[in-house]
């Protein structure tokens, strides 16, 4: 795509600074949404979604800090960091101040919807109270006014007797339901950009799929940009546009969902790809992902998920491999990170397997090589960090 993004994220980093240590949460991801589009953000359990989405509303709290990189919305700096006089980097001068965010940009031009609705809604007020009460605050409507705006509201996202509905408290509303009521509170300022973090996660999958078409429907009726956080390719399949694959705070595969689809690259996103539940197979057939993921605080060396890797080889604990582009379908770069692909030229084909992952893809030219160079014990990496199985 030509046109200038709407959001552009460069690089970004946020860290926790623990007393056990620095967690890379997010670890140097780059990616765009442009108008119009809904941009999957999907991997496994801490791979950093959250700590990302957070991130582009400057949301991250102690002792959490965003490190290095950059975020522009509409071409404004949400961040951006400059080197001062004395060598220093230090928050660069057209970064929006804390009160701009506050005021101008989150609610009004980026929202956000969480997994949970029951943290965002307060049991002891009704429904339509808090969202007339938002709408009163962020559109300065006056109360009569606001009432009308959250029934309306109310009756865009499906919710069934809306004028009724008003009166009642979140308990009195099921778990799809108060999610409705979430979509429509992240609506009702017309955002340009809704940052959606599993808002479907915690509902069956009829409930799921009921939200998906709603979130289509609006989506195409307001134009609004959607980055839409999940664990679950079979969600991103069904309405992003474009994904981000996240690995341990960083991004292994950005595509097209049908690139992603058809023409997967990464062996992660492969693994992932695997691992959904499909009408065609049994519950037998899903292959979990091999081991867990390991901790953001001391990463696997090289690529950070070569010790889960079917694809793995000797080089892959060497080299630590940026996405690179390997295809441009209309238009659209395919990004991948992984030295298997043409264009990284570290001597993959060449490189032994890694131990444990022998006779997994037939390469045993140099497996005794391999052998007697890596540790008898699979779970321990040149690093010295321990991974389990
Ligand atoms: N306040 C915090 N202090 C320390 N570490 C944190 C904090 N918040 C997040 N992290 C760490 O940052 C990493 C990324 O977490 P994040 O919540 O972004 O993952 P996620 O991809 O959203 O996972 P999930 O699917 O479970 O929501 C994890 O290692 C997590 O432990
Ligand atoms: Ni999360």
């Amino acid at each position: 795509m030509s046109s200038e993004p709407l959001l552009r994220v460069e690089n970004l980093k946020t860290q926790f600074f623990t007393e056990s240590g620095t967690v890379r949460a997010v670890d140097g991801i780059s990616f765009e949404v442009h108008e119009g589009e809904i941009v999957g953000l999907v991997g496994e359990s801490g791979a950093g979604k959250s700590v990302a989405s957070m991130s582009l509303m400057r949301l991250i709290e102690n002792p959490g800090e965003i490190v290095a990189g950059e975020i522009t919305y509409k071409g404004e700096t949400i961040f951006g960091l400059e080197e001062g006089p004395d060598g220093e980097l230090r928050e660069r001068h057209d970064m929006l101040s804390n009160d701009e965010i506050r005021t101008r940009i989150r609610g009004n031009e980026i929202a956000v919807i969480f997994q949970d609705p029951m943290e965002s809604l307060n049991p002891v007020f009704t429904v339509g109270g808090q969202l007339r009460e938002f709408i009163e605050l962020n559109r300065g409507l006056p109360e009569d006014d606001a009432r009308e705006a959250a029934i309306d509201m109310l009756r865009e996202v499906g919710i069934p007797d809306p004028t009724q509905r008003y009166e009642e408290y979140p308990h009195q509303f099921s778990g799809g339901m108060r999610q409705r009521v979430l979509i429509a509170m992240a609506l009702a300022c017309e955002p340009s950009l809704i940052i959606a973090d599993e808002p479907t996660t915690a509902l069956d999958v009829t409930v799921e799929g009921q939200i998906l078409d709603l979130v289509d429907d609006l989506q195409k009726k307001y134009g609004t940009s959607f980055i839409w956080v999940t664990h679950d390719l079979g969600v991103v399949a069904e309405i992003c546009d474009r994904v981000n694959v996240m690995y341990l705070g960083e991004i292994v595969e950005q595509a097209t969902v049908d690139e992603l689809f058809y023409d997967t690259r990464h062996p992660y996103t492969n693994a992932l790809l695997d691992s959904i539940p499909r009408p065609d197979r049994t519950v037998d057939d899903l292959e979990a992902i091999e081991g867990v993921m390991p901790e953001a605080i001391s990463p696997p060396s090289g690529c950070r998920f070569h010790p889960r890797c079917p694809d793995g080889r000797r080089v892959c604990k060497q080299v630590h491999p940026e996405p690179k582009t390997v295809a441009d379908a209309g238009g659209e770069a395919h990004r991948v990170a992984c030295v298997k692909y043409d264009g990284f030229d570290v001597g993959y084909a060449e490189s032994p397997p890694l131990e444990g992952k022998m006779g997994n893809r037939g390469d045993s030219a140099s497996a005794t090589d391999a052998e007697s160079e890596l540790t008898a014990n699979p779970a321990i990496d040149e690093t010295g960090g321990e991974e389990r199985e």
